[in-house]
């Protein structure tokens, strides 16, 4: 599914300590498992946390300026971050330091001075969690048949690539793909074939699309949805013809459409520039009057409604 999500990639993990022999000793001890990043105190914490979006945070309760406490909480009030598991490392040892912890939302509290093989193993359960959290969150985010992001994987990049590009200020861009007369194309050839054509079609667009960002999902039945972060209307419009155009170069035959001998689809796209808030809903209703309208002017074609 998604093509950025590596799973045999080494896990990041992110230490934050203000002391640097202790980070350098951190480093020491967990640079085999994982790739560590370094922050010196709360908001280089928080920064790092948002662009590189770790898979654990080692964190440090007593530093100036911002403590661990604080920096915990920043961390689970935003849902860039609130995701993302932290171990308390302090030398505030009573039992009260510990449960206050735990409270904010850590997932485990070691003290200092911590013994180095503990704190290593420790890691690695941590991280083998996050790994199986992730397999089961793939799992679930993937359509069976097709191989390809499903609806609720969309909805979720939708909102991520939403928010992203209102920060940026930047067009994002959405198509959806339907199938041409394909009712008549089970009704002739069978339904197992119809869901051939189907994983072969999600698996054509999915890979066009090379992007960092860009999206196909199975929106339902025989419907992808297509998201285009950071594209405006013209290359939208030709980035979805694109699509269209190699997938009736698949050549694959439909002999009960009036449209061609072979399988094609339809497309409506919508640009929008986000304003920020939740997901607009004109993005998909634009969409999905533009792919109306190339249904109804003949099929085979791309239309892209511009924003209002
Ligand atoms: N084989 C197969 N068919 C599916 C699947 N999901 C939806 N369909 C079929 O897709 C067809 C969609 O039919 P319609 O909505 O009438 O659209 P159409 O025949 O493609 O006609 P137009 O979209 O107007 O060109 C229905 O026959 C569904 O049964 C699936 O998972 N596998």
């Amino acid at each position: 599914m998604d093509k950025n999500q590596g799973m045999t990639a080494l896990p990041t993990v992110l230490v934050v300590d203000d002391e640097k022999q202790n980070r350098d000793l951190l480093t020491e001890l967990l640079h085999e498992d994982c790739r560590v990043i370094l922050a010196k105190n709360g908001n280089q914490a928080l920064e790092r946390a948002r662009e590189q979006q770790p898979d654990l945070i080692l964190l440090d309760v007593l530093m100036p300026d911002m403590s661990g406490h604080e920096v915990i909480q920043t961390l689970k009030n935003d849902d860039a971050t609130r995701h993302i598991p932290v171990i308390f490392i302090s030398a505030l040892d009573a039992p009260a330091d510990e449960e206050r912890g735990l409270d904010l939302g850590a997932v485990d509290y070691i003290a200092k001075p911590f013994h180095p093989s503990i704190v290593r193993k420790r890691v690695r359960n941590h991280l083998l969690s996050v790994h199986h959290r992730h397999l089961l969150e793939n799992l679930a985010m993937i359509d069976s048949l097709t191989e390809i992001a499903n609806r609720r994987r969309y909805a979720e990049v939708l909102e991520s690539e939403w928010r992203r590009c209102a920060r940026n200020a930047a067009p994002l861009s959405l198509a959806i793909v339907d199938v041409d007369h394909f009712k008549a194309y089970n009704d002739h050839l069978g339904h197992a074939a119809g869901d051939r054509v189907l994983r072969r079609i999600a698996q054509a667009m999915n890979g066009l699309l090379r992007r960092p960002g860009d999206l196909v999902a199975r929106y339902g039945g025989e419907e992808f949805a297509v998201l285009l972060p950071e594209t405006d209307a013209d290359s939208g419009y030709q980035i979805g013809n694109e699509l269209r155009q190699q997938i009736e170069a698949l050549a694959i035959a439909h002999p009960a459409s009036p449209v061609a001998p072979v399988i094609t689809v339809s497309l409506g796209g919508m640009t929008i520039v986000p304003a920020g808030g939740d997901v607009d809903p004109r993005l998909f209703s634009g969409a999905d009057a533009a792919l109306y309208a190339a249904k109804a002017e003949g099929r085979n074609r791309a239309f892209w409604r511009l924003g209002d």
